[in-house]
């Protein structure tokens, strides 16, 4: 699935930071700290969200969405957290 593949590219960004990836960047502690960083994209991307949905533009939805999934995913794999963990957790509330 494309998610779990972006997900392995993330981690291996994370660990090998190559020059030019938007990952690496935004995973490195520089005058900000990482967890700020990527916490502050969070709620950038959740605020635009929000924003699209409300003037009910499905195309800057789905633009917007996909940002804010990214960005938690960059966030759960900074954290050590499996992809597999995430799916797991997912399962546990299927009804
Ligand atoms: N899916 C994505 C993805 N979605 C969004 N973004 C980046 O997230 C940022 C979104 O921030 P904004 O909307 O605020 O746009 P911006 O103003 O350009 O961003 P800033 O410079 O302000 O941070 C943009 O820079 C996008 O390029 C992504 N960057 C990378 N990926 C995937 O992650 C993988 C690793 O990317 P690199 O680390 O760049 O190699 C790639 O192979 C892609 O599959």
């Amino acid at each position: 699935m494309i998610l779990e593949e972006v997900y392995e590219t993330i981690k291996q960004r994370i660990k090998e930071k190559p020059e030019g990836s938007y990952v690496a960047k935004l995973t490195t502690d520089d005058k900000k700290s990482a967890i700020n960083k990527i916490c502050e994209k969070i709620g950038e991307e959740a605020t635009e969200l929000i924003l699209a949905a409300k003037d009910n533009k499905k195309d800057e939805i789905i633009y917007e969405a996909a940002d804010l999934i990214f960005h938690t995913m960059v966030l759960l794999a900074y954290k050590g957290i499996e992809f597999e963990d995430l799916l797991k957790e997912f399962e546990q509330r299927r009804k």
